[in-house]
């Protein structure tokens, strides 16, 4: 080596810093989220880079220092209805977003709020917010945010003031869409989609220009009545699998989550959703697949240009979307270099889709499944199990329509090709309503089959002790297709997973526990007590040189809001914590939960009370659980306070709390019904109390059983309590 060059390569090496850093600091330029994937200070995007892999290189905490993490600093929001949000992480500034749509803003290394911007989301709004009143997270283009609301609006934010720079309207308010996901933005576009299928909407993804909110084109996923023409030719090409009047039910394909723009091949892809009603033959006699729904669509990203589509479950049966994360990766498939789509959605296999043109590499399951028994890959299509559709006979289906993976983001290390997966293993019985008895409630729940707590797997008809509900998060080989290892947790529907150069993997759980696992061997290496359950991804970043990894906490969305809930001191406020090694705050002590004695009983005949109980499972259930357990989200109705019980029929009937988020029911309920359903609520206030009034471990035991529930548990509850 020459002395010239000796004299050189700290020069070199100093401008190298200094143009690294320039590139990334200050606002989040497009050549910033191009690199984002180098940029390990930050988390710039929703799936940390374009691809979405949900991997960070930081190896500051790794798997052999990690049980000396702790927490950094917790910031309380002030909402409890649930945090899905993936928190940005910009130059020392976590923004994320809570419930009804909240913006904030924080400091990294304290949580100090930095500000909050509310959108005065109308409350009466959440009777069509399917699955609570949740959102995951904001987009960030040069010096906005970018927030969708859950009635439907586009907000561009300014990053530094928090204040509202443009707004926009992408939906139509008398139709019951909602926004819950994220938008991305690429190209100086902001994209977005909505949610409602389960209501009878008809999904489509827009795009707007990132600096002044005008739109420049929406693509509709499923086509609408033909009589009023086509939008574009996919449109008309759609139409030839579809049957009936299904735009009188809205048809569905929904884009409520992941859209993906893929910078190598300049490419947009959207995860779209199921039927509506998921009950294929009210949706379309006659029969059809039905496109796109559930199916991964690309599209131009400057003109809204069909390209291709890969439909994964044809006819869609089972609220089966494909709306779950779409994460981009370079693998070897079968010795050639190949760029793929991974994708684990609801309907229970790993798909690996050719980004050129939508060939289906492979599809293998990853959980318990039965409705369909393996994808012919000649044709890509999966072979469908008879019996599995319910037509005429109900029939156990696995994955239930939560899905064998979800919304909680799964994450991917480029380097070890592995894929780790937020899984549930849980099956659920469809009981179809036929067609006739079909009636179409606009505000309401439409799926074509009984929602009812009886929908859960049944011990004894189902050979329940072989399919218990379980959840594990899975390590997936990609390149082999294959499960690596499993680790099983106690509750059902845990949180998402980000993976680190640390060989770590970091996900939080039902029970409120937030776990460090090693990558390799899938060992709990350390675990943190955070007081409520943990659904969405962890994040991970640096200020000041030390690694940080954040993630929400709270309950809510679709599943806790179901099935009850799992931790058992009271939940508190929603929150983002943050933890580092050796990081030394606390959190104060979870309050107890308060259990008010139960009104006395009503003279209600059993016959009113059982009523009241399938009016309950229609349309209270979904957000105030099945047999009446709370997540404590919102109230539990084994626990109202006298004012409450004096006032149900204003409650449920006139919206007398509509303001908070209570919706009204006139339009399917009247006085009788909601005095039966009030007599249901008391008779399980009864029961629970009686339970709890018991001692012993076997009382003990059951009563646990009443919040740690899984629907399993409500039907083993209430078979051992009547
Ligand atoms: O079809 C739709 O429009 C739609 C929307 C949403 C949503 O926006 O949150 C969910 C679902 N479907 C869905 O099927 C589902 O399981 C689900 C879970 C959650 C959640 O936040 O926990 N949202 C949604
Ligand atoms: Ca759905």
């Amino acid at each position: 080596m020459t002395r010239k060059t000796e004299i050189m390569r700290p020069i070199i090496g100093l401008a190298l810093i200094a143009s690294v850093l320039q590139a990334f600091a200050g606002p989040v330029s497009p050549e910033r989220l191009l690199n984002a994937e180098a940029d390990n200070a930050n988390w710039l995007s929703h799936g940390r880079s374009y691809r979405e892999q949900r991997y960070s290189p930081l190896d500051q905490i790794n798997s052999a220092n990690a049980e000396q993490l702790g927490l950094a600093w917790y910031f309380e929001t002030d909402t409890h209805l649930g945090l899905e949000t993936t928190p940005l992480v910009i130059d020392g500034v976590l923004y994320f977003t809570g419930a009804w749509s909240t913006a904030y803003a924080v400091d990294a290394r304290t949580g100090a709020l930095l500000w909050k911007y509310d959108p005065e989301v109308p409350r009466e709004k959440s009777i069509t917010a399917c699955c609570g009143v949740v959102n995951r997270g904001l987009a960030a283009w040069e010096d906005k945010l970018y927030l969708g609301t859950v009635d439907g609006r586009l907000i561009a934010i300014d990053q530094e003031s928090g204040k509202p720079v443009w707004s926009t309207r992408t939906t139509d308010p008398t139709k019951a869409y909602s926004i819950t996901g994220a938008p991305r933005v690429a190209k100086g576009l902001v994209f977005i989609g909505n949610g409602g299928s389960e209501f009878g909407t008809r999904g489509y993804v827009s795009a707007y220009d990132a600096n002044t909110g005008e739109m420049r084109w929406r693509w509709h996923t499923i086509p609408g009545n033909p009589a009023e023409g086509f939008e574009n030719e996919a449109m008309e090409k759609a139409a030839a699998t579809w049957n009936g009047e299904w735009w009188q039910y809205g048809g569905g394909g929904t884009v409520w989550d992941a859209i993906v723009y893929d910078p190598e091949l300049d490419q947009l892809y959207l995860g779209v959703g199921n039927g509506a009603p998921h009950n294929r033959r009210i949706r379309s006699p006659g029969g059809g697949d039905n496109l796109y729904l559930s199916s991964v669509v690309a599209l131009d990203p400057d003109t809204g240009d069909y390209l291709w589509h890969y439909q994964e479950v044809p006819a869609d049966n089972w609220d089966y979307t494909a709306s779950q994360q779409i994460t981009l990766a370079d693998i070897t498939w079968q010795g050639e270099a190949r760029k793929v789509i991974v994708h684990a959605p609801k309907a229970g296999f790993v798909y690996l889709i050719d980004r050129h043109d939508g060939t289906l590499l492979s599809a293998e399951p990853f959980t318990t499944v039965t409705w369909a028994s393996h994808y012919d890959m000649s044709t890509g299509r999966p072979v469908e199990v008879e019996g599995q559709d319910y037509d005429g006979e109900p029939a156990m289906v696995y994955p239930s329509a939560i899905g064998g993976h979800n919304w909680q983001p799964m994450a991917y290390n480029p380097e070890s090709k592995m894929l780790y997966i937020p899984e549930l293993d849980m099956g659920m019985l469809f009981d179809e309503i036929k067609a006739p008895d079909y009636k179409h409630l606009k505000r309401h729940f439409n799926t074509g089959y009984k929602l009812s707590q009886d929908a859960l797997p049944q011990p004894v008809t189902q050979g329940i002790l072989k399919h218990f509900p379980k959840s594990h998060l899975l390590a997936w080989d990609v390149e082999k297709a294959e499960i690596a290892w499993k680790l099983p947790h106690p509750y059902i529907h845990n949180g998402g997973v980000l993976a680190t150069g640390g060989n770590l993997v970091f996900q939080g759980t039902s029970d409120g526990r937030f776990l460090a696992v090693s990558a390799d061997k899938g060992e709990i290496l350390w675990s943190f007590d955070a007081q409520n359950s943990i659904l969405p991804g962890p994040v991970t970043y640096t200020v000041d040189g030390e690694q940080y990894v954040a993630v929400g906490v709270g309950r809510g969305g679709a599943l806790t809001m179901n099935t009850g809930k799992s931790y058992p001191t009271e939940n508190p406020n929603n929150r983002i914590m943050a933890f580092k090694l050796q990081g030394s705050a606390t959190l104060p002590p979870a309050p107890e939960p308060e259990r008010p004695l139960p009104p006395p009983r009503t003279q209600a005949s059993e016959a009113e009370i059982e009523e009241g109980r399938k009016l309950f499972d229609r349309f209270c259930a979904r957000c105030h659980g099945a047999t009446a357990v709370g997540d404590g989200s919102i109230p539990d109705m084994r626990y109202l306070a006298p004012i409450w019980h004096e006032n149900f029929e204003a409650v449920v009937l006139n919206g007398l709390m509509e303001q908070a988020g209570m919706p009204r029911f006139d339009d399917v309920l009247n006085a009788k019904q909601v005095a039966n359903i009030h007599a249901y609520v008391i008779e399980r206030a009864h029961e629970d109390h009686a339970l709890r009034q018991q001692t012993g471990w076997w009382a003990e035991l059951k009563a646990k059983a009443t919040d740690l529930t899984t629907r399993v548990m409500a039907w083993f509850i209430r078979l051992t309590t009547s």
